[in-house]
C-alpha cells in the first residue's frame, strides 16, 4: 500500500520554480531518501507533504486520502532542533508534544519512558534542553516525532552539524525505528552514508526537478564503478607512461607512477591491459577494482554525467 503519493507537484515562489511538476511515492513501512544540492526543492516538498505550504498544483495523498484531510498520519522534523523548548526538559517536551495533539495519560508516559530509554536519554530526561549537547538535543527531536505514534515520519536534516559520535547514535536510532517501529520515513539529507545505510529507494532532484529515482541497490549497481587500481613492483618509466597514454585507455598515474588507475567500459579490457603491462615487463603487485559508494553516484546524477 502506497503510505505517501505525491503527484504532479509544483510549487513557485514568484518566478522560482522550487519544485516542477514531480511525482513519486513510498510504500507503506519504507524508508525513502529525498536527496539534492542546496536548493533544489527538498524542504518545499517535505512541507507540501506534510500542509505546511500550499502547492501551486498537484495531488498529494496519504494512505489514499487527500493530505489535508490526514495529517494526524504525520510528525515532521524541520531544521535540527527547532521544534524543542529549551527551558524544558526532553520529558517535558516529548510530553508537551504529545498533548498539543491530544495524547496523555498513562499510555504516553510509558512511551516517553520507551523513546527516551531507546534514545539513550534516560539519565537527562529531567535536564533542561538547553544544557543538552547538540547531540542529545537532535535525540529529543527527532523522539518528539515518535510521541504520537504516527505512521509516517518526515525528516528534514535530521544529521545536520552533528559530532562523529552523536552522528553514528543518531543513526543507529534511526536504524533502529526503521527495523522495529515499521514507519513511513521519508528523509532529507546531504549525507550519503545515512542514505547508504538506511534507505530503500531514494528521490534524487536538482532544481526542483526529479533527476533519478529507484532503489539504492538499483543505482548502485547502475554505476557500479569500473575503475581499476593497478599497483606495480617498480615505478613506470617516462616512455613506459608514453606507451601506455597510447593503448587508447584512460590511464592516471599516481603515487611516483608505481599506480595505475584506469577507466574501463567493459571488463574484457582490464585483460587486454594485463597483456600489454606484461609485454612491456611492467610487473604487477596487486590489481582491484575501486570500491564505489553512494557519494560518487549522487554526484554523476546532480552533475549531469550520467554515464
Ligand atoms: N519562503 C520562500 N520564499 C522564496 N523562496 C524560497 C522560500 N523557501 C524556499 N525558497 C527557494 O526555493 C528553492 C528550494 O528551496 P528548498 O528549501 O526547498 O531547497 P532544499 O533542497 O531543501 O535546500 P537545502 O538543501 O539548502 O536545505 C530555493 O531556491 C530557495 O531559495
Amino acid at each position: 500500500m502506497e503510505a505517501i503519493e505525491v503527484n504532479r507537484l509544483s510549487k513557485y515562489y514568484g518566478k522560482l520554480k522550487a519544485v516542477d511538476d514531480i511525482s513519486f511515492s513510498i510504500k507503506k513501512g519504507e524508508i525513502c531518501g529525498i536527496l539534492g544540492p542546496n536548493g533544489s526543492g527538498k524542504t518545499t516538498t517535505i512541507k507540501c507533504i506534510c500542509n505546511l505550504i500550499i502547492p501551486n498544483s498537484g495531488e498529494i495523498k496519504v494512505f489514499g486520502e487527500d493530505n489535508k484531510k490526514s495529517t494526524e498520519y504525520i510528525s515532521a522534523l524541520f531544521e535540527g532542533t527547532r521544534n524543542l523548548y529549551w527551558k524544558l526538559t526532553p520529558r517535558e517536551n516529548l510530553r508537551y508534544f504529545a498533548g498539543i495533539r491530544g495524547f496523555g495519560g498513562k499510555k504516553v508516559e510509558r512511551h516517553i519512558d520507551e523513546l527516551l530509554d531507546r534514545f539513550n536519554l534516560s539519565d537527562k530526561k529531567d535536564t533542561m534542553v538547553n544544557n543538552l549537547s547538540r547531540g542529545m538535543q537532535q535525540k529529543v527531536a527527532i523522539a518528539m516525532t515518535l510521541v504520537c505514534d504516527t505512521e509516517i515520519i518526515l525528516l528534514d536534516e535530521p544529521t545536520l552539524g552533528l559530532d562523529v559520535q552523536s552522528h553514528i547514535d543518531i543513526k543507529e536510532a534511526l536504524m533502529d525505528i526503521v527495523s522495529s517501529m515499521n514507519k513511513t520515513i521519508l528523509l532529507s539529507t546531504h549525507d550519503m552514508n545515512l542514505v547508504q545505510d538506511i534507505c530503500k529507494d531514494v528521490v534524487i532532484l536538482n532544481k526542483g526537478k526529479i533527476v533519478a529515482q529507484d532503489s539504492v541497490e538499483a543505482l548502485m549497481d547502475m554505476f557500479r564503478s569500473m575503475t581499476y587500481e593497478i599497483v606495480l613492483t617498480e615505478s613506470l618509466s617516462r616512455d613506459d607512461e608514453k606507451y601506455l597514454s597510447n593503448l587508447g585507455y584512460d590511464f592516471y598515474f599516481v603515487n611516483n607512477g608505481t599506480k595505475i588507475e584506469v577507466d574501463i567500459s567493459e571488463v574484457n579490457e582490464i585483460y587486454a591491459i594485463i597483456d600489454s603491462l606484461k609485454g612491456k615487463s611492467i610487473f604487477i603487485k596487486e590489481i582491484k577494482q575501486k570500491d564505489n559508494n553512494f557519494e560518487r553516484i549522487f554526484l554523476n546524477i546532480t552533475n549531469g554525467e550520467v554515464e
